[in-house]
């Protein structure tokens, strides 16, 4: 059975869900996939690096409280997370990139694909920045080094729209995306309606692993808008930067607002769209909208996110799922891993790396 190598980048909430899935279910979905999982690198901020070309214990690692793990003490280890030399040195298969999403320039995680992918490596990401920023110079560097540049978690978390639409919308024409895109706004808004804080709604969305590290961006519509760019993208074919995006988020909308429009039959909702017009132009905006009941995503509830599709021969199609959460999002990158064994389990003209055993070849 083949196996693949994983360099972690990032080892906040989602990279440790998925540490967690493998260490816990790694046999079992082995014997379903076809192939093993093995972590022989992990990067973080506060925690440093970890090397072990032979396979990192995750156990102990996952037995410590986010907050107190260090790296430095442990054979391997570094306080300093080295993140450019982990990437391109370290013999990984797939680097795996879940650091913070930044959507002003989406560093330094652009900078960590761009080198993971210049060394024939394979990335899948969560990270909405260097998708939404830069992933169409991403992909064409990807195709030029013939490996995979895979992203589904980027948008509805694990929830699989962006694979569904790649794979099954073809012969379609489609003319638009509208959809809840934050899973953290959304629960938020739920949250006022039932009469909590904003303050202590955001603290609640935290603790369940679906708030960014910086909340502003979920709340001021910023995670949409950069959603919004990666479907527009992907979908519509186009090209948007993000002042092409108008964006408006929640913070305006106060608990009574939510609970009067509620009592009318309206649910406020942070909606992302973008619409193609038939000169080809594309308006694309985030912005809160008090829906009436009936509409498709009015009863969309929580952290569960859905998009729209406006097609030409179905009319419209709904995609809906979880939208945030740790777990959720960890699945994202194991799916990606899936489509990464799919697209290149026959390939004869793997890339090669610098220290490399035979074993590290699937
Ligand atoms: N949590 C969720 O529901 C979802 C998260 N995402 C995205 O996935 C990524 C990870 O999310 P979470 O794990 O929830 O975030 P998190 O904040 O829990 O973890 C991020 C980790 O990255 C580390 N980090 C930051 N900068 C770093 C750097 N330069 N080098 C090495 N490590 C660095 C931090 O120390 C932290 O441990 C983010 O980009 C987020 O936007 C995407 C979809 C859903
Ligand atoms: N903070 C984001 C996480 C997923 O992208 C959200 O709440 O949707």
């Amino acid at each position: 059975m083949g196996r693949y190598d994983l360099a972690l980048i990032g080892f906040g909430g989602v990279n440790r869900a998925l540490a967690e899935l493998i260490s816990q279910s790694g046999e079992r979905l082995a014997k379903e996939l076809g192939f093993a999982l093995r972590v022989v690198a992990i990067t973080d901020l506060r925690a440093g690096s970890l090397v072990d070309t032979d396979g990192i214990d995750l156990a102990p690692l996952l037995a410590a409280e986010p907050g107190e793990l260090s790296f430095a003490d442990l054979a391997g280890g570094s306080a300093d997370p080295r993140n450019e030399w982990v990437i391109r040195e370290v013999p990984a298969d797939i680097v795996v990139e879940a650091t913070f999403t930044n959507p002003t320039d989406g560093e330094p995680a652009l900078s960590h694909v761009r080198w993971a992918l210049e060394s024939g490596k394979h990335v899948c990401t969560t990270n909405k920045g260097p998708v939404a920023l830069a992933g169409r110079a991403l992909k064409q560097l990807a195709a030029e080094r013939g490996v995979s540049f895979e992203f589904e978690g980027s948008v509805l978390s694990g929830t699989p729209i962006l694979r569904t639409a790649e794979r099954m919308f073809g012969g379609l024409e489609i003319t638009g995306v509208q959809g809840i895109m934050n899973g953290t706004s959304n629960y938020i808004l739920g949250r006022l309606e039932e009469g909590i804080e904003l303050s202590a709604a955001i603290a609640e969305a935290q603790k369940l692993g679906y708030a960014e590290a910086d909340p502003t961006a979920d709340i001021e519509g910023h995670d949409v808008q950069l959603k919004v760019m990666i479907l527009a993208n992907e979908v519509l074919g186009a090209d948007l930067r993000r002042e092409d995006v108008f964006c408006e988020g929640i913070s305006a909308i106060t608990p009574h607002e939510v609970q009067d429009a509620a009592s009318k039959g309206l649910r406020w909702k942070l909606v992302g769209s973008a619409t193609r017009y038939e000169d080809g132009s594309i308006d694309a905006r985030v912005a809160p909208l008090a829906l009436p009941a009936q509409h498709p995503l009015a009863g969309i509830s929580g952290p569960v996110n859905a998009v729209v599709f406006h097609t030409d021969l179905l009319g419209t199609v709904t995609v809906s799922g979880p939208g945030a959460g740790r777990i959720e999002t960890a699945y994202a990158l194991l799916s990606d891993i899936i489509a990464i064994h799919q697209r290149h389990a026959d390939d004869d003209t793997a890339p090669t790396r610098p220290v490399l055993q035979e074993t590290h070849r699937v």
